[in-house]
């Protein structure tokens, strides 16, 4: 039998097993992500390298955004800079963003400042499918992630684990086609009903450099791995299930059978599908049939009723509300004594985390503040 998937091509390949990393002086975050309920849980934020912390648009001043993420030292600067600022953070994320997939595709991306993304020229219908680069060489096109992890790997010097990342296929392809955010997602999802297996076949290309891109972080010296699924709750619980989350588990099982095959330990991996509540969606997330360790839960789902639904005694990351950083003080501390309670209740391992990237007018002593509280209340009595 043919190997089911190609494994891809990597300049680390031979040389991760040289690779002599720093002692880690915290794993909590890996023993949480194994399912175990840790003494307190492990805490990080999604985007906690952004443009709440001064030092983040300092650096801004002068770089643009996609030059922040295409030049490891100043990628690896920005993934140090919430790590140094706030001791107690319990892991760091590759500073990059999601759409160097579209863009090692061969897509412009640009990132304009009142409007975010921008994909001047979309993919329209089917036709430009072969507008797009075959057979990705990510180490070609994405080097400078592997190289901006190793090199974050060093400064970390195993204070806490490093997170790789991609975007999931379907939120990436909302992008190729819609030419940017949006708030209807007409033109993707009319892709669905119109191009079925067209559709089909982008969100397979898609993954395909997703799981690369995961992988080569892997070898680099990324410690455990999240795929962002943002708008997954845009989708009809079907088409979640026919078009979106297909092409999730071919990510996991890809990064999984490379790895293996590289002979390179498996890594935890985290899906984070925004917005997936109905309860047979989540059904369908149980990690023994999607091959992802934790689930990342958005801040509108109820811990205890989502374990209900995956079952299992594995780890649930999340879920704050972005927005109880702008609750003050007091605001703060409640919610996090609210919310550890739900956890602890549902059992298994926790991550703790916002549902949502923290979004950027909040004071950086307030996000001190939560994390405070998350070490305090978080813990197991
Ligand atoms: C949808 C998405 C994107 N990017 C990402 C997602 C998935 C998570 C989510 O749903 O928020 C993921 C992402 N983007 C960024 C990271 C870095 C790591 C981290 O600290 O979490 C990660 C994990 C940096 C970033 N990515 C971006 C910034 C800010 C841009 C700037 O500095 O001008 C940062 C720090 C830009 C970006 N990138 C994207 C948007 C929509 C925007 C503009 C809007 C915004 O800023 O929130 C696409």
């Amino acid at each position: 039998m043919s190997a089911p998937y190609t494994v891809p091509k990597l300049a680390n390949e031979a040389t991760w097993r040289d690779a002599k990393w720093p002692e880690m002086k915290n794993v909590l975050a890996l023993r949480a992500a194994a399912g175990e309920e840790t003494e307190r849980a492990p805490v990080w934020v999604m985007r906690q390298a952004g443009r709440y912390l001064p030092e983040f648009l300092e650096v801004r001043k002068h770089h643009s955004f996609f030059e922040c993420c295409q030049t490891p030292s100043i990628a690896a600067e920005l993934t140090l800079q919430p790590i140094d600022r706030y001791p107690r953070l319990d892991a760091s994320i590759i500073f990059c963003d999601i759409l160097v997939v579209p863009q090692a595709l061969g897509m412009e991306v640009l990132m304009e400042p009142s409007k975010g993304p921008v994909l001047p020229d979309p993919l329209v219908t089917p036709a430009d499918l072969k507008k797009l680069r075959e057979n990705v060489d990510v180490q070609k096109e994405l080097g400078y992630v592997f190289e901006a992890v190793t090199l974050t790997r060093k400064g970390l010097d195993g204070r806490v684990p490093l997170i790789g990342f991609c975007g999931a296929p379907w939120t990436l392809m909302a992008y190729m086609v819609e030419g940017g955010g949006s708030k209807t997602f007409e033109k993707c999802k009319s892709w669905l009903y119109k191009y079925p297996e067209e559709s089909k076949q982008l969100l397979r290309i898609v993954a395909d450099v997703c799981a690369d891109l995961l992988v080569g972080q892997v070898l680099a010296g990324a410690q455990m791995l999240q795929v962002f699924d943002s708008w997954a709750g845009e989708l009809t619980p079907y088409h979640f299930e026919q078009f979106a989350l297909p092409a999730l588990i071919h990510i996991s099982k890809k990064v999984r059978y490379s790895l293996k095959q590289l002979g390179h330990p498996e890594v935890p991996m985290t899906l984070f599908a925004k917005g997936v509540h109905s309860p047979s969606s989540l059904a369908l997330l149980r990690p023994e049939t999607i091959f992802y360790d934790t689930i990342g839960l958005d801040a509108f789902l109820d811990p205890v009723e989502a374990k209900q639904l995956l079952g299992g005694k594995f780890a649930l990351q999340g879920n704050f509300d972005p927005v109880i950083l702008y609750g003050g003080k007091e605001g703060i501390e409640k919610e996090v004594e609210r919310v550890s309670k739900r956890f602890h209740q549902a059992g298994g391992g926790w991550i703790a985390n916002l549902g949502h990237g923290i979004t950027p007018n909040v004071k950086p002593e307030d996000m001190g503040w939560f994390l405070e509280c998350v070490h305090k209340y978080s813990a197991r009595k």
